[in-house]
């Protein structure tokens, strides 16, 4: 059987990272996605146990201390993690596993599975990334005002990953993730 492989989606909130997974799984329906834990509340329309598991804080930090997640951070006020078993048994069965990860989660990983492919999805500019998390509608002022801060702070970490790939032009954004994921490198 063939090798799995462990691929980290990073990048600012808004960017389109979500946009852009959901067009490659759609055309690549072997990959998988993992599904987070999350303190977060739901979005309308968010699904437990599809968009993300939604725990309360006490059931999150169990699963810290009971080392049931690959990584976890805290992001804009809310707790975020990988379970581990879902993604290591994947893994052992040769599925390709995506994490849609901030970026402290994505170095804890980098220390634990070196091997695993980075990619940094960066905005065309802070301006068109301000106006897409305002456009999607779904934030507060105060959630959008902690993602834009954090923003930069991520963006300027863009280096660290193995490949940066701006979204300005969907299309392109995602014919330029395909060919990083698919040619052999
Ligand atoms: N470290 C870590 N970050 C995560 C995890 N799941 C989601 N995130 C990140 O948490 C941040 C906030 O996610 P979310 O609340 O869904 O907001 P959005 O990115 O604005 O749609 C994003 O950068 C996600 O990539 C996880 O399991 N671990
Ligand atoms: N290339 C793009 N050009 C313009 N708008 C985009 C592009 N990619 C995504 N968007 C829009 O930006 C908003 C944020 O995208 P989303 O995928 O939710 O970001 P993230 O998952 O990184 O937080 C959404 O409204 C989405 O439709």
């Amino acid at each position: 059987m063939e090798a799995g492989k462990l691929i980290i989606f990073t990048g600012p909130s808004g960017v389109g990272k979500g946009t852009l997974l959901r067009k490659l799984l759609t055309q690549h329906p072997e990959l998988v996605l993992s599904t987070s834990v999350t303190t977060r509340p739901p979005r309308p329309g968010e699904i437990n146990g599809i968009d993300y598991y939604f725990v309360n804080v006490e059931k999150f930090q169990q699963m810290v201390a009971d080392d049931e997640l690959l990584e976890w951070a805290e992001f804009a006020g809310n707790y975020y993690g990988t379970p581990r078993l879902q993604v290591e048994d994947l893994i052992s069965q040769g599925k390709w596993v995506i994490l849609e990860i901030e970026l402290e989660g994505a170095r804890q990983i980098r220390r634990t599975f070196p091997q695993a492919l980075q990619f940094f999805i960066l905005p065309p500019s802070l301006r068109e990334l301000e106006q897409r998390i305002r456009h999607r509608g779904t934030e507060s002022e105060e959630a959008i005002a902690k993602r834009l801060r954090r923003a930069q702070e991520e963006i300027n970490a863009a280096n660290e990953f193995d490949i940066q790939i701006v979204n300005d032009d969907l299309e392109k954004a995602f014919a330029n993730l395909e060919a990083a994921l698919f040619v052999p490198c």
